[in-house]
């Protein structure tokens, strides 16, 4: 799906302004972050999204009761069981999954959106979604997986969010290795010690992946201008 979105995103040449349509034509890129839950995916992607005006958060759909605090439609979309095997029987999620016994899905649609003008696109969903958008747009996808620096953090970072009860903190505790076995899968590795440490790393990676030559859609013919002047 996300191959055939039209690449229209620009990033500065010398003598850019916003804008303008002297900029290099970009392909679109879907960031992914994926981790054991409390390691940090959540403040990480609230961080990058605050610096960075060029990438969109894809907000999934799930059966989750909210947490306190968290709001629909910018958190998840809070939708029941029915609702959301509708979604998936009209095809209208990109992936989905079972997690801690609750179902999560991307919305296919704003995704498409995004892309389609140029946007980048953030997730935070697991590693079976993460696959999931390997089989269908690999050529965009950039994998990161965050770790916690030890499982004593692991634990305090969950208790330290105070939004769940023990028993699912306990639940997703037992579930923290099996996560993290899929760390193979993903391209980039933080250990999110330092939050700012992790926050530079991520915005270095994503700068680096959008340099990447075949998502410069609008190479060839800035470089056959160049020659063209020679
Ligand atoms: N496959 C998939 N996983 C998702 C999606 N949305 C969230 N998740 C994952 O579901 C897991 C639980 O998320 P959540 O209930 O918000 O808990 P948290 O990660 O501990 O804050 C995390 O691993 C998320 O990355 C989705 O749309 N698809
Ligand atoms: N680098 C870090 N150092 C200390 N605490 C952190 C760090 N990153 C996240 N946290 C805290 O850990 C808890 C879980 O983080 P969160 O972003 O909700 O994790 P996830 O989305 O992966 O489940 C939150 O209370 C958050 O403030």
């Amino acid at each position: 799906m996300a191959n055939a979105a039209a690449p229209t995103s620009h990033f500065a040449l010398p003598g850019w302004k916003p804008g303008s349509k002297s900029g290099l034509a970009r392909r679109g890129l879907m960031l992914v972050l994926s981790s054991p839950s409390g390691a940090g995916k959540t403040t990480l992607s609230r961080r990058l999204l605050a610096l960075d005006d060029r990438i969109t958060m894809s907000v999934s759909v799930t059966t989750r009761p909210p947490r306190p605090g968290e709001v629909d439609g910018k958190d998840y979309f809070f939708i029941d069981a029915p609702a959301f095997g509708k979604l998936r029987d009209e095809g209208d999620l990109l992936e989905h999954a079972t997690v801690f016994g609750n179902l999560y899905g991307t919305p296919r649609r704003a995704v498409e959106d995004a892309l389609s003008a140029g946007r980048d696109v953030l997730f935070d969903i697991d590693w079976q979604g993460t696959q999931q958008l390997d089989q269908s747009a690999q050529q965009d996808l950039v994998k990161v997986f965050l770790l916690p620096p030890s499982a004593a953090d692991l634990e305090a970072r969950l208790r330290s969010r105070a939004q769940d009860s023990d028993e699912v903190v306990r639940q997703r505790m037992s579930k923290a290795s099996d996560e993290i076995s899929h760390f193979t899968e993903y391209d980039y590795i933080l250990i999110n010690q330092d939050i700012e440490d992790s926050l530079s790393k991520l915005v270095a990676i994503l700068q680096a992946e959008r340099l990447k030559r075949r998502r410069l859609t609008g190479l060839a013919s800035f470089v056959q201008s160049l020659r063209d002047a020679l």
